[in-house]
């Protein structure tokens, strides 16, 4: 699942993230993730290696590869200085790279040799074409603004909340729509609706590729070399290392695609009238790099339906969720042109203007502060997969668990979920009213509406749908639940009864309890590596035999060793076990609060037994029944 990109003002994300490292280091891994197959990565891998949140620059090969001796057009250049199983470029590639690298003196932030230097040029490619940028400047804040690489400064005090500090007309942003190449807009059509970060993927590599002469040229040479953080990039131990099947999937899912459109489509493009990239082959670390780039970077200024935009120099404020700054649609105009005819009449015409975007202050701001936007309230899944960062304390994340009854069962074990004769559960979901009751949460019967992702924490520490599902399933009797709205059974507030309040919330335990059992390493543990294998489990303790002394001081040098994306991935999932531990407490504290809730009733089952006249379930107070 690809989240779309950011809106403007309010709605969804906007943007997506990048970082960078060793180009070709990061490609082979995509191919690697893509293909499992050890001679191809070893091939791509050959990689030479440069310094995080580099650009492109005039000596440095576009992430375009040529076809080799299977291009006509694309006439294989001498192979790379970087090593024997470097990919090659085409010289046409070569060229038209150094020369949009060229066309920008600007340097990525670690200062390297190869790096620009300053967002200078940047500002003023985005004002000669009709841009305005008011009191901002690009500065590597060295992560001071809790961001990486390059970010915005303003460089004055904004005193207005709403006033416009950088201002993008269309023709500044990069997109596409029905006037853009024919040939592109085909390629297009062949890509899943939900990629749509790869279709504009195309549309960047069309302006990479066609080097100074595009438009965007500036703006392509301020673009990150690789995008290090994202998953999709991940060597395969990393990438197995986040322990968590949502992430891993799609990662996955993201790789097999480039691959396979790299090879059905993109592959046989070179030498037909199809080929909008002028000879050159676009492999899947190219599109991988702009698929990287787009999906880290994008706006999608006119909503969902929309084709989404890179907005440069706005594309450079890092993420907070408590932004000072904010992107927002500028309203079209109209405009008094001259007719091609002059000497008819009459000679003008009035025309609309398409609107541009804008990035504006929320709030005052001083001078030196970090320009920040809030690119979604996205779950760390998201931040990871798109932007290569987790957000730490991010109140918007969850833990996605798969509906299965199986599982359900077995938490309900797990928890030590008892029915109210005080037997431990053995929950069914086969009577038909049950099923009927999971496929209105659209847990069971199949069909468009199906989608089996639970979610645990949020507001409410467990999906309403979740809740709704396991009191559902353990109501002894129809009656119970028919005569609830799904929203009163998804509610906190609206226990069914004494029993059934204590059997859920030891079930929804269960399910906490399973999800953390099923990563193969402790928080303690994880958070032991992060912090360089310092945890008291480790250290050496008396009777230990020489060798395990020597193990464990290798397994202390390899947690002290931890790659980048190794630490990522373990930064990842310590806090899915963080999340799942915090719901696991939260549940224990209701649990403990259920024999305390005023006029709670027993079951219909134990109020029988203690010779009680069951009430029968009533609808009053709860809302309509749906
Ligand atoms: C839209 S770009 C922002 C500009 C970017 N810093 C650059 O150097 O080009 C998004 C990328 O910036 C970095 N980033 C942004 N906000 C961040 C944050 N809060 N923490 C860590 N990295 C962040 C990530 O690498 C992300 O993929």
């Amino acid at each position: 699942m690809l989240q779309p990109g950011r809106q403007c003002s309010g709605s969804r994300p906007l943007c997506r993230g990048s970082s960078s490292q060793t180009r070709h280091k990061m490609l082979g891994r995509l191919a690697c993730n893509a293909l499992r197959s050890t001679s191809v990565c070893s091939t791509l891998r050959s990689s030479s290696s440069r310094g995080p949140h580099e650009r492109w620059h005039p000596t440095q090969p576009a992430p375009a590869s040529s076809s080799s001796s299977s291009s006509s057009s694309s006439s294989s250049s001498s192979s790379s200085s970087h090593g024997s199983g470097h990919l090659q470029l085409s010289s046409n590639a070569r060229r038209c790279i150094a020369a949009a690298a060229a066309a920008a003196d600007g340097s990525a932030p670690s200062g390297s040799s190869s790096s620009n230097s300053s967002g200078n040029t940047l500002v003023d490619w985005v004002v000669t074409n009709g841009g305005s940028v008011n009191g901002v400047t690009m500065a590597n804040l060295s992560g001071s603004d809790g961001g990486s690489g390059w970010g915005l400064v303003a460089t004055q005090a904004i005193s207005q909340p709403g006033s416009r500090l950088i201002e993008l007309p269309r023709a500044c942003q990069l997109t596409y729509d029905e006037s853009s190449d024919a040939r592109v807009l085909s390629l297009m059509q062949q890509v899943p609706e939900e990629l749509w970060g790869a279709k504009l993927a195309l549309q960047l590599l069309t302006q990479r590729i066609a080097g100074p002469a595009s438009h965007y040229a500036t703006y392509i040479s301020y673009l990150p070399v690789g995008v290090s953080g994202v998953p999709l990039f991940f060597p395969r131990e990393a990438l197995e290392a986040i322990e968590y099947p949502p992430v891993v999937e799609q990662v996955k899912k993201r790789g097999r695609w480039l691959h396979r459109f790299s090879l059905d489509v993109l592959s046989k493009l070179p030498g037909t009238a199809a080929d909008p990239f002028d000879g050159v082959t676009v492999d899947t670390n190219s599109l991988g790099w702009a698929l990287a780039v787009v999906t880290s970077r994008a706006f999608r200024v006119a909503g969902p339906a929309a084709p989404a935009a890179l907005l440069p120099l706005i594309d450079m404020a890092n993420h907070s969720f408590e932004p000072n700054c904010e992107v927002v649609p500028v309203p079209g105009g109209v405009a008094m042109v001259a007719k091609k005819q002059l000497t008819s009449k009459p000679n003008c015409e009035v025309v609309p203007v398409p609107g541009g975007v804008a990035m504006v202050a929320k709030k005052q701001i001083a001078a030196g502060e970090p320009l920040l936007l809030s690119y979604g309230r996205l779950s760390n899944d998201f931040l990871l997969m798109d932007y290569g960062f987790v957000s730490p304390d991010n109140e918007h994340d969850r833990v996605a668990l798969r509906f299965d009854i199986e599982l359900v069962k077995a938490a309900a074990l797990t928890g030590g979920a008892r029915d109210a004769s005080g037997k431990l559960l053995e929950l069914s979901a086969a009577a038909p009213w049950r099923q009927q009751h999971l496929a209105k949460l659209g847990l069971s019967g199949g069909g468009a509406k199906q989608n089996l992702q639970v979610l645990l924490g949020g507001p409410n520490f467990v999906e309403p749908r979740l809740l709704a599902a396991v009191r559902g399933l353990v109501a002894t009797y129809q009656s119970e639940v028919d005569a609830l709205t799904l929203e009163v059974l998804g509610s906190w507030d609206r226990p069914l009864n004494k029993q059934n309040e204590t059997a859920t919330i030891r079930i929804l335990i269960g399910m906490a309890m399973s999800a953390l059992q099923n990563f193969s390493t402790g928080l303690e543990q994880d958070l032991a590596l992060l912090n360089g294998g310092s945890s008291s489990s480790s250290s050496s303790e008396a009777g230990q035999t020489q060798e395990q002394q020597q193990q464990q001081q290798q397994q202390q040098q390899q947690q002290q060793e931890l790659t980048p994306e190794m630490r990522t991935a373990v930064l990842f999932r310590s806090q899915r076990k963080q999340l799942l531990l915090d719901v696991i407490s939260v549940l224990a504290e209701k649990l403990k609060q259920v024999p305390r809730i005023a006029g709670l009733k027993e079951s219909p089952v134990v109020a029988a037994r203690k010779g009680q006249k069951p009430r029968p379930a009533s609808k009053k107070g709860f809302g309509s029944s749906s």
